[in-house]
């Protein structure tokens, strides 16, 4: 037996077999502005008896009525900053464009930025946002900007930086001035192994350590909404201790520097580096900075929300319970968790989705016993029957997550 049950969006319906309900969304108290939007729920299968419109509308509700609590979200003009993070695959970069749509549509100046080396910003607006610059995104009522850091890029950056101060270059300029006990100490520091090697979420604190320099400047002071597609699960865990790392490392590296500085300062001169030197230390210290600044900006309740993204799977539910839990333990404010492609309901399932159906309700019942999982406020976001990619596909999306 043929089964389909989906949920689609009036823009896409061409060949409706049986539409059984139009709910029109109430919308939020807009900030400055919202268009009102109909999104209408189809369910079919084709060898069953069509479904009752009551039923139809009741199950769609039961299946996206825990609001996200959007109002809070979009409330106030004071900037914020939402990270979605999960499993690869999940729908992070779907939900945190749908975000970021929603945001702009609702009167906020919006950037959204992928620190993902896999970036997908593109493909999901279905517009090229590629080239590591603010570029503006078409259709949007309010200004809405993507960014997609090159991390190959930042890095080179900060390796050069580095280099320069305590890696390999100070190294080899230490031991040649018979300073080989205080070279000994930065090979401790294992920075230039960390750059030629460096582990997953390097590139990632990397990226959004460049993110935080862009931040400081004037153009980027328009937006009060700004939302990141970070990397899988694993590179984010990683991601959380990194900047405590790599700000100890800088920091040793720069109070080694300033004891050697009389040491070698006489030598520079003749050599002329005394310029470059100094340069590329205070390119390090503002890389300190705004590492502590990173570190600091996933820890601000007031500012910052991780929004874990996950599916009904036994596997991305473990994998989300562990992300919970170690965002917990690093302190990094948490409150929203959304399951994404849900089945929508049927009255008459085939085997196949009766299987998959069983299999999503058994995840779901493990989030609501999860002592973590359990305590976020769950979204639930259904499979929809489009494609999540344009301007409009993912307004459609925000307007089924972001209630
Ligand atoms: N609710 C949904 N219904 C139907 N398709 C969806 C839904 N959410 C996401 N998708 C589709 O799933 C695919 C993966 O989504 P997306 O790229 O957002 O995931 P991701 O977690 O960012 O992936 P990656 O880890 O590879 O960056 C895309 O084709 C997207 O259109």
């Amino acid at each position: 037996m043929a089964c389909r049950s989906v949920i689609s969006s009036s823009l896409h319906m061409t060949n409706s077999i049986a539409i059984k309900g139009v709910l029109s969304f109430a919308p939020n108290p807009p900030l400055l502005h919202r268009v009102p939007k109909a999104v209408t729920f189809v369910s079919f299968c084709s060898s069953t008896k069509p479904l009752t419109k009551s039923f139809q509308v009741r199950s769609v509700a039961s299946t996206t009525e825990a609001a996200s609590g959007f109002d809070e979200m979009v409330s106030g003009t004071k900037r914020k900053y939402y990270m979605l993070g999960g499993k690869g695959g999940v729908g992070k970069t779907s939900c945190a464009a749908s975000l970021a749509v929603k945001f702009a549509n609702n009167g906020h100046p919006t950037l959204v930025v992928s620190t993902d080396p896999a970036h997908s910003l593109s493909d999901s607006f279905a517009q090229d946002l590629t080239g590591g610059a603010l570029v503006p995104v078409e259709g949007p009522d309010y200004p809405l900007f993507a960014l997609e850091i090159n991390p190959e890029k930042s890095r080179e950056e900060f390796r050069n930086a580095a280099q320069k101060n305590g890696g390999t270059g100070v190294k080899d300029f230490m031991d040649g001035m018979g300073l080989g006990m205080i070279a000994d100490q930065l090979g401790e520091l294992k920075l230039g192994e960390l750059l030629d090697s460096p582990p997953p979420g390097l590139d990632e604190a990397i990226a959004i350590s460049k993110v935080m320099q862009f931040l400081e400047s004037p153009e980027y002071s328009m937006f009060s909404r700004i939302v990141f597609d970070t990397a899988p699960t694993g590179h984010t865990l990683r991601l959380l201790s990194l900047p405590d790392f790599l700000d100890a490392s800088i920091g040793k590296i720069l109070k080694l520097r300033q004891k050697i500085a009389s040491a070698t300062s006489a030598i520079k001169s003749v050599f002329g580096k005394e310029e470059t030197q100094q340069n590329a230390s205070d390119k390090l210290e503002k890389l300190r900075e705004r590492m502590i600044k990173v570190r600091d900006l996933f820890r601000d309740t007031d500012s910052t929300e991780f929004v874990i993204v996950t599916i009904p799977t036994v596997m991305a539910v473990s994998e989300s319970s562990r992300l919970s839990a170690s965002l917990k333990k690093e302190n990094v404010p948490v409150k929203r968790l959304i399951v994404n492609q849900i089945l929508p309901p049927s009255t008459s399932d085939c085997k196949f989705c009766a299987m998959k159906r069983k299999d999503q309700m058994r995840a779901l019942d493990i989030i609501q016993n999860d002592p973590g999982l359990s305590s976020l406020l769950m979204i639930q976001a259904p499979l929809v029957d489009v494609e999540i990619r344009g301007v409009p596909a993912l307004r459609f999306l925000g307007d089924i997550i972001w209630k």
